[in-house]
Formats: C-alpha cells, structure tokens, sequence
C-alpha cells in the first residue's frame, strides 16, 4: 500500500515537495515532467528540476523521488532516462497524461493515448535502456477523447515494461472537470499484472474512503487534495495503521508555510516568489479558514519585505 505525491508541473517543485515531505503519510514524490524532444538535455536541466539528485534523490525528511520525462521519440526518452540514472534517478516515470494544448501539438502526454503502440515502443525502449534494477513506470489518463481505448493503453504500457501504472481517471477532454471515473481503475487493474495506483479528485479522507471502494486498489497518488490538505497522506496512513485520523490543524501548517516562502524567497527571483506562495495559499483556502484571511491579506502584495511581515504575524 503507497500513497504518492502527484506530479503537478509549476505547482509541486523542489520546494513544496520538500514540504509536503516534511508532513509525513508520502511514500515517494515525482519531479515535474522533464519534456525531452530531440538531444540530450545537459545535467544542469536535471539538477534544476530534481535538485534532489545531490541528496541522494530524496527529499530532506528522505522521501524516494521519481524523475518524470515528457516526449514521442522512443530513442531520445531512453537516452536521457539513462542519463539520469547516471546522475542518480533511482526510478523513471513516463507522462502519458499532460493536456496541455503546447505539449500536444509536440506529441507528449495525452495524445500518445491515442497510439497505444508508440505507447508500448517508448516504454520497450525505456526499459530496454537504462539499467535493470531501475524501475520504469507510468502514468496515463483514460484515453484522449473517449474511454475506449484505455485498457489497450494499460497493457501497452505494462507489457512495454511499466512496473507500476498510475491511472488518472479521466480523458483528456474531461480535463479536470470532475467527477474522477474510479470504476476505471478497477477495470485497468484488471488486465494488467502490475499494480495500479488511483488518482485524481482525492481531497479528503472521504473521497479517500470512495475511491478504494470504487477501484478497489489500494495505492493511491494525490495531487491537488493534498496541496490544498496538506495532512491528507498522513490521516490516511493513520487509518491504514489503525489509528486516529487527526486533521492537521493551521498551527502546525503554519511553520511550514513560512519555511515554504523562506525557500521561495531564497530560490526564486523576488518577482516570482510572491506568486508560488500566493498559489499554494489559494489552494489552501479550500481548507482553513485562516488561510481565507490570510490570502486577503496577501493577493495583491508584490513586496517581499511585507509579505514576510504579514506571515510571522499569527493570524486569527
Ligand atoms: C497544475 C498541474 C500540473 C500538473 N503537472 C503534471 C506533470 O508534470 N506530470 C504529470 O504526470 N501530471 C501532471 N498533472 C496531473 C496530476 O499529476 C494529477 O494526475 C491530476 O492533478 C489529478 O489528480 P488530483 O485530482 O489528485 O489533483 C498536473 C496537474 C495540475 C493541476
């Protein structure tokens, strides 16, 4: 049973991944996709993206993290996936799910779901090329437009050589409009022998409890219901083990929120940083009321020196 940190490109970098590590419940986190077209990326791209690579690819509290590639060259995905594994990427995991309208018009993510035997080459390729102890995986939406070809899909996958298979439960087209389609999951896990984690509409314990029951598997990923609940692994790791599911409360959040800008102001240029806290804090305004004030405060705020006053100040 793994509960994972989804992917989530310019929302889970480095510095939330850290974080949400710190919290306790994840079992292993993923680095944004690292979108690769035609050469070779230098090792400057990897470590930007998965600076983990010098600590051993671990986070700081020594969360496992995945490195994530992007692409629709076989031979390319395989070259630079054995490259991170000489940098240090102890598992390769292949997008097959990004909408994004740039990303697809390239060829990558999901409308690789329409050629499930590209699907299989790059996998077969991937698998083929870095070294055997180093687990290739994959994660995929239900198809493009229609469901219909999603368990092809899985078994292209599984049979190319994906050792895990994360199922987003939705097609392209659906987006991020919910509902999540759970029943899926169970019906991909039927016909692939590798395990198949859940993911998408997790935001809490509840939906966690549905999901199970509706997929009937045990491993989950969690994307935006844990950025936004940042105790969410945690309390299902708690039921899991029999215990109390406390909900993490605004007093504990708040130390990290404040490490969490203390990072954004050190990695990032002043003029991005406001903005990945405001982003994170938006998110969790679906949680606590005290982040609700405290983005009021915050939204229209550019100067640094400010914010950092308005968040050592403890808010009601
Ligand atoms: C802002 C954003 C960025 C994302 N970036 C990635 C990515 O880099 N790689 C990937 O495989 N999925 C990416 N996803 C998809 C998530 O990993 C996840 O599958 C999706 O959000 C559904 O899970 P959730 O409902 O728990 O958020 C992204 C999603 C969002 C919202």
């Amino acid at each position: 049973m793994q509960i994972a940190l989804a992917p989530m490109e310019g929302l889970v970098d480095e510095i939330l991944r850290d974080v949400l590590t710190r919290i306790g419940g994840i079992d292993w986190c993923v680095t944004e996709f690292i979108r690769v077209s035609e050469r070779l990326l230098p090792a400057a791209t990897y470590h930007k993206l998965a600076p983990e690579l010098f600590n051993g690819s671990r986070t700081q509290a020594g969360t496992p993290m995945r490195v994530q590639f992007l692409g629709s060259d076989p031979q390319c995905l395989a070259d630079n996936a054995a490259f991170a594994c000489t940098l240090g990427a102890p598992v390769i995991d292949l997008n097959f799910g990004c909408p994004a309208k740039t990303v697809n018009k390239s060829r990558g993510g999901a409308v690789l779901l329409k050629e499930p035997e590209l699907l299989h080459a790059i996998v077969r390729e991937v698998r083929r090329t870095v070294p055997a102890d180093i687990p290739v995986t994959a994660k995929m939406r239900l198809g493009f437009e229609g469901k219909e070809g999603a368990l092809d899909c899985a078994r292209a996958l599984a049979e190319g050589g994906a050792s895990q298979i994360v199922v987003h439960a939705r097609t392209k087209v659906e987006g991020y409009k919910p509902p999540a389609h759970w029943e899926w999951v169970a019906r991909v896990q039927e016909v692939v022998g590798v395990p198949v984690f859940a993911n998408g509409e997790v935001w809490t314990l509840d939906d966690w409890h549905r999901c199970r029951e509706i997929s009937g598997v045990d491993d989950i990923m969690l994307g935006r219901g844990l950025v936004s609940r940042p105790g969410l692994a945690r309390q299902i790791a708690a039921v899991r083990a029999g215990e109390a599911p406390a909900e993490m409360s605004w007093a504990e959040l708040q130390p990290l929120l404040l490490d969490f800008w203390q990072q954004a102001r050190r990695k990032l240029a002043p003029r991005y940083a406001p903005g990945r806290l405001k982003q994170w804090l938006a998110m969790l305004t679906r949680t606590y009321p005290e982040a609700v004030a405290l983005f009021a405060e915050v939204r229209r705020e550019q100067d640094c020196e400010r914010i950092d006053r308005l968040l050592m100040m403890p808010s009601s």
